[in-house]
Formats: C-alpha cells, structure tokens, sequence
C-alpha cells in the first residue's frame, strides 16, 4: 500500500496523529531487562504493543539499534510491527543523504532490508542525492526542513533568497519538495514543534504535505501551538513525534503500560486542539 494511503487511513481509523518514536536506550532499560540478549527488541516490541491503537505511525531511530550492533533487532521489530499492527505505518528515522549511487543503497537498506513504509533523508545534498528514494514512489520520503534543534537556525534560517525577495533555506527546501520533488505524492518534511511559527510557515508553502513534527515531550515544544500551526483543513497532516517521553515514562515491570498512559493522554491533548 502507499505511505500516503496507510498514514491517511491511520490518522482517520485511530483518531490519531501521535507518532510514538523508538528510541531504545538500554542505559534507561528496566532491570529485569538488563541482562536479556535481545533487550532491545523485547523492550520496543512490548511499547509497540502497548500503544499501537493510539499510533498513526512508529519511527524507530535507527542510530539506537546501529550503535549497539542491533540492527538485526530494529528487522525484526518493524517484522514484528508489520506482522501485529499492519495498519501502524513504519517510519525509519535514518536521516539519510549521499550521491545518489550511495543513496540507492541506503534506499535498499531501508525499503528492502528493514521494509520500512517511509525514511527520513537529508535534502542538503540536491535532488539527484534524493531521487533513488523517491523511485520507490510508494514508500514515504520524509525531507528535513526546518529541524527541532537549536543549532538548525545556523543554516536553515539563512536568506538565500533573490536580492530583495527574503526566502529562508528551509522555506526553500519546502517550496521545491511541494512544487517539484513531490511528483508521486510520496513526501513528507520534518519541521520541529519548538518552531511553531515555522510549522505555519510550511504548511502556507506546501498546502496538504504531511509534516513529521519532532519536538514535543523531551524538547519542551508545545503541542496546541504545533497542531494549531500545521493542521490541514480536515484536522489531520501531521505525525507529530514523541519518543522519549513516552518510552521512558515508567521504570519498572509495568514500563509499558506506563507509556501507554503518556502516549494516551498525548494523543488526547493533540486531539483537543485538532
Ligand atoms: O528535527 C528533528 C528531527 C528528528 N528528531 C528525532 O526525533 C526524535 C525526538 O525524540 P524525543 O525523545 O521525543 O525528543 C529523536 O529520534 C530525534 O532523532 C528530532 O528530535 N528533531
């Protein structure tokens, strides 16, 4: 099925624009996890099934799992969400960018060998370092537009506009993936939630372009100024992110029914300004 397809019947069928990111940090593990050799796994996969009704979609970072030699648990995982939550579209955060015979093969890598529905990419590098995703023209391609990060503005606020004629680098990176990269239908850009004029200006630029909003819980950014910025008409078109908050909200056995009390109660707080 298309990403496009999956999101929009996720939003609407869980009532839902939470994204529940896995980011799995065995340092912050409960105990009786600690010792177990596939930990990692076993911790997501119990968040996974604890949350999955409250998800339009689950982004798995794929630095926690490479770190610590796991990426054969981040497979089996997004096997395991494909499997048990087939409506629950899969969101690799990879962040991807390279020329573009490179680029082919991390589209392999995540398209292939993890089967994600959709990858995070770095646009920085050009259209060409974008084009082996968006072959795949039924496989979600996130951009980073407007980061999360405070260190994003060193870049992404810089004028690169005609003389006279302001445009921001990121407003740039929106209006060539709405006008010109855009052409399957198939992507998406990341702007963070401690940025909300910036989710405004996105979503002028880009008109139904579903938004990746990274930035709540952890990072402070507030959720009625995120939803309020960068709904679409009908009270959808954002995944907005949340990972550490929700993964880390219990420490002990009952650690995952803990994350579904956060992830609810944060699915109904973006609900009550949709
Ligand atoms: O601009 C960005 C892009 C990606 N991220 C990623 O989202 C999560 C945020 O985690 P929290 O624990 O909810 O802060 C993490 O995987 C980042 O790599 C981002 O934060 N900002």
């Amino acid at each position: 099925m298309h990403f496009m397809t999956a999101l929009k019947a996720a939003w609407q069928q869980r009532n839902s624009l939470l994204c529940v990111g896995l980011d799995p940090d065995p340092a912050k593990f409960p105990a009786h996890l600690a010792s177990r050799p596939q930990a990692i796994f076993e911790f997501c996969r119990d968040i996974v099934d604890a949350t999955a009704d409250l998800a339009c979609a689950f982004k798995p970072q794929i630095a926690y799992f490479a770190a610590r030699r796991a990426e054969d648990q981040l497979e089996a995982l997004i096997e395991h969400i494909h499997t048990h939550h087939p409506a629950v579209p899969v969101i690799l955060d990879a962040k991807r960018g390279d020329i573009g015979s490179t680029a082919e093969q991390y589209a392999v890598e995540a398209f292939e060998r993890f089967r994600a529905d959709a990858i995070t990419v770095n646009p920085y590098m050009g259209r060409d370092s974008v084009e082996p995703y968006l072959a795949y023209g039924d496989k979600g391609v996130i951009l980073l537009c407007r980061t999360s990060n405070p260190g994003g503005s060193d870049l992404q606020f810089l004028d690169v506009g005609a003389p006279g004629r302001q445009e921001r680098l990121y407003e740039r990176v929106a209006r060539l993936v709405a006008e010109e990269w855009n052409a399957s239908g198939n992507c998406g850009l990341v702007v963070g939630a401690t940025f909300p004029a910036e989710i405004a200006r996105v979503r002028e630029l880009t008109g139904e372009v579903p938004l990746l909003v990274p930035g709540i819980g952890a990072q402070g950014g507030d959720i009625a100024a995120t939803v309020q910025a960068g709904r679409t008409m009908d009270g959808c078109g954002l995944m907005i992110n949340s990972s550490r908050a929700i993964l880390y909200a219990g420490q002990g056995e009952d650690f995952a029914a803990a994350a579904r009390r956060v992830a609810q109660d944060t699915r109904d707080a973006i609900n009550a300004c949709r």
